[in-house]
């Protein structure tokens, strides 16, 4: 099913596949975050290991591989081929067999194995896709009773427009000019009307703070540019 994709998105990624591990490239931003929001994981959902793990829109695997290194049995879709090759092969050669990659829509795998999973991650994600909405959906439909979904995303206010476009784009240079389209960007309370409306629980919210000057992020309260929420699927009534 790839109607829930836009090609441009996809294409934009596949472009810049061989650089994903490059962590001096476009992609250095998700590879200081990894850390953070891996820690961010475990400190709501608990310890990875042993746990069955979707990532959607997983990339070259930046954060699929981190949370199978702690032990997850991880499965990473996303819908751009040459990405999924490069996750594939920097797996292997890191010799991580606890992760696997599929190129599917969330949706289908959704419909293939529904409240299968323990931990659904969709991470930076959500502002490259026509229908948010349904990919949360999508996320709900994949974890089982009880278990958690992480999404993270960018804020829609001027600040996120100076941050993440002007900023990360043009004057940083960070990211190639016309990474993010700022119609997309989501707001807090939009994520969570959605994540509430796919029968999801939000439980904790994280904001990503970056300063120009020393190229560090961290972790704070404040949302108002790159955050991330926690949900968890309410349990199944006792029989
Ligand atoms: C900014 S990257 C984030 C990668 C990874 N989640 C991370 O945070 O390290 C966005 C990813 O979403 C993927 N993507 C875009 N549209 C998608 C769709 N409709 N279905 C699945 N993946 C999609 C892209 O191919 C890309 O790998």
């Amino acid at each position: 099913m790839m109607s829930n994709a836009d090609p441009k998105e996809l294409a934009k990624f596949s472009e810049l596949a061989h650089k994903w591990w490059d962590p001096e490239s476009e992609f250095r931003p998700l590879h200081q975050i990894n850390p953070m929001r891996l820690g961010w994981i475990e400190q709501q959902a608990g310890p990875l290991a042993g746990r069955q793990v979707v990532d959607v829109g997983c990339g070259g695997g930046i954060l699929s591989e981190a949370m199978a290194r702690q032990g997850a049995q991880v499965l990473g879709v996303d819908l751009a081929d040459r990405s999924l090759k490069v996750a594939q092969l920097h797996a292997m050669e890191a010799g991580i067999s606890q992760v696997q990659y599929r190129l599917v829509a969330a949706e289908a795998l959704a419909a293939e194995q529904p409240a299968r999973h323990d931990i659904v991650t969709c991470m930076e994600m959500l502002e490259h896709v026509p229908d948010p909405a349904a990919i949360v959906q999508a996320c709900s439909d994949l974890v089982k009773p009880g278990g958690w979904v992480f999404f993270s995303t960018l804020n829609r206010n001027a600040k996120a427009f100076l941050f993440a476009i002007v900023g990360a784009e043009y004057l940083l240079k960070l990211l190639p000019a016309g990474t993010h389209e700022y119609a997309k960007f989501i707001k807090p309370s939009e994520l969570l009307t959605w994540s509430r409306a796919a029968r999801l629980e939000p439980v904790g919210t994280r904001g990503l703070e970056y300063n120009p000057l020393t190229r560090r992020y961290w972790l704070s309260d404040d949302l108002s540019v790159n955050y991330m929420i926690a949900c968890r699927k309410p349990a199944a009534p006792a029989a």
